[in-house]
């Protein structure tokens, strides 16, 4: 076996590098001997000095490698690998042009002026104050955020994750750590308990201490919360954590109640069993409980006159002759506290919406409309005309000073001032953001729920429209018939086939739904890829970008998401001379692309390139397309365009809430829609690929769905009604909050 051995050189390739896991291969320069060095780094810069301990190995295809072990890097000392170092555009500030202009002032000593006499940058053409003060921050910033990933990387922790656990808690990071590694866990998406875990044990901390317990059996809750449940039974929870500990199960249950009677944990008895929630879903569930109870059994005093001849009005405005069930639903829309309105696509929602609007503005109402996504507060904008928000602007969430803790600014001290709150897409909505829309809504306002129950649950915890429907304490209008208009797109026939269980009607002449067959998913990969590029746009006239949108169901794989951005990339927006690109791991964003912000940002500024003299407007959102604009190496900087006005400016260390949107997975998609949905039909694991998710994918589209793949996966989603359960108590809460509230009034009148 070969032994370890000590090597010293410069980077002068990075030939690979994953930013998941840090996995590099580098070609170095030892002493014009090139070596092709591989392992877990952080991310390295051609031009950085670097000593390896590791050993020779042979790899089958590529030769005489050195396998890293562990590692020591310098900063460049020669002039020409500190301007590559500079140039990478690690450093905020310094571009190419500006990189090869400092060392051609300062030469070797560059890096020590930056470092110790940052004032003499202004002398270099080009930097003026600011920017040799942004040139030292940033500086200094990378040399703590190295010292923070080498100190980490013993643990296995990525560099990515070393960047968000900086970010979080900057100059302390490691002090932090060390004080308490379980804390990475709880704060840090990424980082499981394992992880923190190991960093603890490595600190000498005992297993069996109530320290680490208790961290493992709240890091087990949280894990349950993540999959959509809002609590969890005593028995899983501590099958959960003694497997995540490594210690038997009493171990575990001896600490839960101590757990609960401290007020870590809640204890509840939920049908005859012991189950645990954490604290704020035990109170979000309670509060909307009585909330919901409260709206629902508002009276509303108010007589509306002529209502009949109010709807008979609208039905002339808009020249149609409403059901039944829509009547239905604007009458009780007038005189309910609470009301949910679901039905499947096609049905009539949004001319219902549009109706109730029409009277109550006629009424002269006040009226405020939301929705739970940026995307799907703009097409509620569109469908009726009048302004929508996201819910968390309509709460003002997020308002105050930046680095103050985030809060809604609207709550029961300072309730929406409205008559009427219409929500649209209410099935995404989780049972914490029902919890502060409810708080906001005081006695007198109204609240319309409208959503599509049969859509994929909410991303984050509770089945909040079905609990609530199945509580059979609200007014519901459910809507079934598919109108005439809508009958015409194959679309929504589809869609309520998959709903009811049946087959959807493929390739139907001159309409709207095809299924495109492809037997291997290299041949599906290639097929969607030219539908994208050339098929669809040639033949049909719509815009590779704007107008298509691939869904998959996975994230790896040949026809998951990342593969499919890489490979549409290519073919939509090629790398050529003109267009600037930044490198993120194995990730290219270039001019051109098209992206999507991962995370309501509410902070992040935005000029509107049609009135660029108005004030800076605010906010984008989880799920919220652009396209890339401008790359500014020199500064740093990717501009973004969204909705063709807001120009976002987001710097490199923003960069991971940005991905490429060629291909995203259908669960992002929720709450979107667009012309023509392209998705892949292969195999995958059966409990993601359901008729729920083939439902929402296909209810996404408006003008063509394109399938492609084998047809035996379709009939397999369609079969596959498994829905994720979810153990939440919403429903149960609602009921007997409601019988204990009888039982009172019963008690009260008997006296
Ligand atoms: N009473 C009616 N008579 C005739 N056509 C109707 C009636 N109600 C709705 N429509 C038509 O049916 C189609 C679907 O209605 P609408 O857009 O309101 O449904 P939706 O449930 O909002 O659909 P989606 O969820 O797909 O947006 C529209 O073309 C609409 O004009």
């Amino acid at each position: 076996m070969a032994s370890l051995e000590t090597i010293v050189g410069e980077i002068v390739d990075i030939i690979y590098y994953n930013n998941y896991n840090g996995y590099t291969v580098a070609d170095l320069d030892m002493q014009n001997q090139l070596v092709t060095v591989v392992g877990f780094f952080p991310e390295l810069q051609e031009g950085e000095k670097i000593t390896i301990l590791g050993k020779w190995i042979t790899h089958p295809e590529y030769g005489m490698q050195f396998k890293a072990e562990s590692f020591q890097v310098e900063v460049p000392t020669s002039e020409e690998g500190i301007e590559k170092y500079l140039s990478s555009g690690m450093i905020r500030g310094i571009g190419p042009v500006t990189a090869q202009r400092m060392v051609a002032h300062f030469g070797k000593d560059t890096l020590d002026i930056i470092q110790f006499y940052p004032q003499r940058l202004t002398e270099v053409e080009g930097i003026g104050k600011k920017k040799a003060v942004q040139i030292f921050e940033s500086f200094e910033e990378q040399q703590g955020l190295r010292e923070v990933m080498l100190f980490l990387q013993k643990f296995g922790i990525t560099p990515r994750q070393a960047v968000k656990l900086y970010k979080k808690y900057g100059d302390r990071t490691i002090s932090t750590i060390k004080e308490n590694p379980y804390r990475m866990a709880e704060d840090i998406m990424g980082i499981g308990f394992k992880m923190a875990d190991k960093i603890a044990m490595n600190m000498g901390i005992d297993a069996r201490s109530a320290y680490r317990i208790a961290a493992g059996v709240k890091y087990a809750l949280s894990q349950n919360h993540h999959e959509g449940h809002t609590y969890c039974p005593e028995g899983k929870l501590i099958q959960d954590a003694a497997k995540l500990l490594d210690v038997k199960g009493e171990e575990v249950q001896n600490y839960l109640t101590d757990m609960a009677i401290h007020g870590q944990l809640k204890l509840e008895r939920m049908e005859e069993e012991r189950v645990y929630y954490s604290i704020p879903f035990y109170r979000a569930e309670e509060e909307v409980a009585l909330r919901i109870i409260a709206l629902a059994m508002t009276d509303i005093k108010e007589e509306i006159l002529d209502l009949d001849k109010r709807i008979q009005q609208v039905e002339k405005k808009n020249k149609i002759l409403l059901a039944s069930r829509q009547r239905k639903a604007i009458i009780e829309a007038m005189s309910n506290g609470l009301l949910i309105i679901t039905g499947g696509p096609g049905t009539g929602k949004t001319t219902i919406i549009n109706s109730i609007l029409d009277i109550l503005e006629d009424m002269d109402k006040e009226v405020l409309l939301a929705a739970p996504t940026g995307r799907a507060a703009k097409r509620m904008s569109e469908a009726t005309g009048r302004e929508a928000k996201t819910i968390h602007r309509l709460l003002e969430y997020g308002f105050g000073q930046e680095g103050e803790e985030q809060i809604f600014q609207k709550n029961e001290d300072n309730p929406l001032k409205a008559d009427v709150v219409i929500i649209d897409e209410v099935s995404m909505v989780d049972i914490l953001l029902m919890n502060h829309l409810l708080k906001a809504i005081s006695p007198g306002t109204r609240l319309i729920l409208v959503g599509d129950k049969d859509q994929l649950p909410s991303v984050g915890p509770g089945n909040v429209l079905k609990d609530m429907i199945e509580s059979g304490v609200v007014k519901l209008v459910q809507l079934n018939e598919i109108f005439r208009q809508a009958q015409e797109s194959m679309i929504v026939i589809n869609a309520h086939h998959i709903n009811k269980g049946e087959l959807p009607l493929l390739n139907v002449k001159k309409k709207d739904f095809f299924f495109h067959r492809a037997h291997s998913k290299e041949e599906i990969l290639k097929i969607i890829v030219d539908l994208c590029a050339s098929r669809l746009p040639r033949y049909q006239g719509f815009d590779s970008l704007q107008d298509i949108q691939v869904l998959t169901p996975m994230k790896k794989g040949m026809v998951g998401v990342y593969q499919l951005n890489k490979s549409l990339q290519q073919v939509l927006n090629p790398s050529c001379k003109q267009k600037k690109e930044k490198k993120m791991g194995d990730m290219v964003f270039r001019e051109g692309d098209k992206v999507m912000q991962t995370k309501n940002n509410y902070h992040i500024r935005w000029v509107n390139i049609h009135h660029p003299e108005e004030p800076k407007g605010e906010g984008v959102f989880n799920g919220d397309f652009g396209m890339i604009q401008r790359i500014d190496l020199e500064e740093g900087k990717i501009e973004v365009l969204f909705d063709e006005e807001k120009l976002v400016e987001y710097e490199y260390n923003q960069l991971d809430e940005l991905e490429l949107a060629y291909a995203v997975t259908v669960h992002k998609s929720q709450g979107s829609e667009f012309p023509v949905v392209v998705m892949p039909m292969s195999w995958g694991p059966p409990m993601l690929l359901t008729r729920n998710l083939l439902y929402t994918a296909v209810t996404r589209a408006k003008s063509l769905v394109v399938l492609v793949g084998e047809e035996k996966y379709l009939v397999d989603m369609v079969k596959n009604n498994y829905v994720n359960f979810r153990y939440t108590g919403l429903k149960e809460r609602i009921r007997s909050k409601l019988d204990m509230l009888s039982m009172e009034e019963g008690l009260l009148e008997e006296k």
